[in-house]
């Protein structure tokens, strides 16, 4: 469970979130400009927030009061971007290992042939990024996410760089990942129609304000 409740301000943007988001995949969708991209990096930690509190499984993240703040890399909260952001030099095994180096020292991640299998991608193991496809890659993306072991995955327009028939292709899997993990998820879109199937619950951001949208 994630609660928040926090406002920030940038140059005259201002945002401002109450929530609570359980388990499932969250929706979380808006205009361009209305502050989604500003929301998750607040709960990522890339933001420091003026005002306010985010709780994580009980366990407190941020609080301007008590001048708290958990860095990015102690919050244990996966990430998915537009780009898959792989490192070109190492084949994708190395890539997918490469995220178990932030699951914790005493916190036992999923096996790496665990996620190889929810994501199809034994066959791609041994190959560059350059020699993937771009919802391959997104697939490796989002294998190396879930071997930090997070307890909270953020997917900011996961699959708004692929084609459609590269779309199509990557959502089963996200839907296979929401109902074989308890993993909640927070997924940005500009488009309600890309997650209508997944989404169990939806977010609106708009002008900076974040509700919960029935
Ligand atoms: N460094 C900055 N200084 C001032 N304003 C900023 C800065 N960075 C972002 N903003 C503003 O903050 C607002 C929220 O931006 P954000 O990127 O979160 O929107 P978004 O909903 O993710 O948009 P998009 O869907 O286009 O990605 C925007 O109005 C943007 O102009």
């Amino acid at each position: 469970m994630l609660d928040l409740s926090l406002a920030h301000r940038l140059g005259d943007f201002t945002l401002t979130a109450e929530l609570r988001i359980g388990a499932g995949v969250t929706a979380i969708t808006g205009p361009s400009g209305a502050g989604k991209t500003m929301l998750l990096s607040l709960i990522a930690g890339l933001t420091r927030p003026a005002r306010g509190q985010i709780s994580l499984n009980g366990i407190s993240l941020v609080n301007t009061e008590t001048k708290q703040f958990v860095p990015p890399h102690r919050r244990h909260i996966g990430q998915v971007f537009q780009e898959a952001r792989l490192f070109p030099h190492l084949n994708v095994r190395h890539n997918l290992l490469y995220g178990r180096l932030f699951a914790g020292r005493n916190r036992i991640g999923p096996a790496l042939e665990t996620i190889v299998d929810l994501l199809d991608i034994a066959p791609l193991l041994h190959r560059r990024p350059r020699d993937l496809s771009g919802g391959e890659r997104q697939r490796v993306a989002i294998g190396r996410a879930l071997l930090s072991n997070p307890t909270l995955l953020l997917l900011d327009e996961p699959v708004s760089a692929l084609d459609p028939v590269r779309k199509a292709e990557l959502l089963p899997y996200l839907r296979r990942l929401r109902d074989s993990t308890g993993l909640p998820m927070l997924y940005v879109t500009h488009q309600r129609e890309e997650v209508a199937e997944l989404a169990t619950a939806w977010v609106r951001v708009e002008n900076g304000m974040v509700t919960a949208d029935q």
